[in-house]
């Protein structure tokens, strides 16, 4: 199977500063891929290099197949792009702002009408088509922003931190939206900072066509962990015994729940401590030595 997307030792410098360092792994067609990291970590500048919006230094990058350096129109027509900044034109209407990209990609009617209106029914926007975007909310102006995307039926939806800043009602209500995309077959790049994110959209699930989704963890600008959920809980430790020490927490790893649970029970003085399942957040500040926030 051809990879939806596909990084070769991908670097971007800015001055002398390596933000992006030697990046490589692929995506499968179907699946929910989660880029997570703290700020700075480089997530942003893979998403602009993935979507043709930043030339990368060295290395290659194919998206649906194509060359992005060298095919970079091919590329566009097969993505979807929703960028952190909001893209949204707020003095006009919902269906202007649809319209307006609906024919910057040249899309006929009465298709285009038909697209507008599907879109706008699948992120409940219907109602306010016709209400400037100023008067939106924060999380229906993400929502018209993913309509938007999708409007030339792209094969792949880049989503650079989806839910930053919204409440999480809101949140919860967009990662619906994004897991029902992926469930129609759309392959979908998210870059986040929240773990809850990942684990819930890329964690115990598969893609659609039964594709395992998986996690990279970007720090510094490098990959320093990939796989699925289970993979990397299983790498680490799936059980966790954690001690207070001061005013911080001391980690250990136990394979699985049941090794955790019988160091715990075995353990004379019990105060200060707390066995649990490992999670995502456990594995990064185990690689990092720090928290993501
Ligand atoms: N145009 C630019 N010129 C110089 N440095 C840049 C530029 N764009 C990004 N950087 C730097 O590259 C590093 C990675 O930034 P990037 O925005 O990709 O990280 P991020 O993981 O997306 O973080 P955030 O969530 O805060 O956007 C940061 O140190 C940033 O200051």
């Amino acid at each position: 199977m051809t990879a939806a997307i596909a990084l070769q030792h991908v670097t971007k410098v800015y001055g002398n500063t390596p933000v992006v360092n030697d990046l490589s792994f692929s995506i499968q067609p179907g699946e929910i891929f989660g880029l997570l990291g703290p700020n700075g970590a480089g997530k942003s500048t893979t998403i602009r290099m993935l979507t043709t919006l930043t030339q990368m230094t060295s290395g290659r990058i194919e998206v649906a197949g194509y060359d992005v350096a060298r095919q970079p129109v091919l590329v566009k027509q097969q993505i979807g792009v929703v960028l952190q900044q909001m893209s949204v034109d707020v003095d006009l209407t919902v269906w202007e702002n649809m319209e307006f990209h609906g024919r910057m990609h040249h899309i006929p009617n009465p298709r285009r009408q038909r697209e507008i209106d599907r879109w706008l029914e699948y992120v409940e926007l219907s109602d306010r088509r016709n209400d400037l975007v100023k008067t939106l909310s924060g999380g229906m102006k993400r929502r018209l922003q993913i309509a938007r995307a999708l409007l030339h039926e792209p094969r792949i939806l880049f989503l650079d931190e989806p839910t930053v800043g919204l409440d999480p009602q809101t949140r919860r209500r967009l990662w619906e939206i994004i897991k029902g995309l992926n469930q129609q077959g759309m392959t979908i790049l998210l870059t986040t900072h929240y773990m809850e994110e990942v684990e819930y959209l890329c964690g115990s699930s598969f893609g659609s066509y039964a594709v395992p989704n998986h996690i990279g963890i970007l720090d510094g600008g490098k990959l320093i962990a990939l796989g699925t959920l289970e993979e990397l809980r299983r790498q680490h430790g799936e059980g966790l015994v954690m001690k207070q020490a001061g005013d911080r927490w001391d980690y250990k790893f136990f394979p699985t729940m049941s090794e955790a649970q019988a160091f715990f029970e075995a353990q004379p003085h019990k105060a200060g401590m707390m066995v649990r399942p490992s999670n995502l957040e456990d594995i990064f500040v185990e690689l990092t030595g720090r928290n993501l926030d």
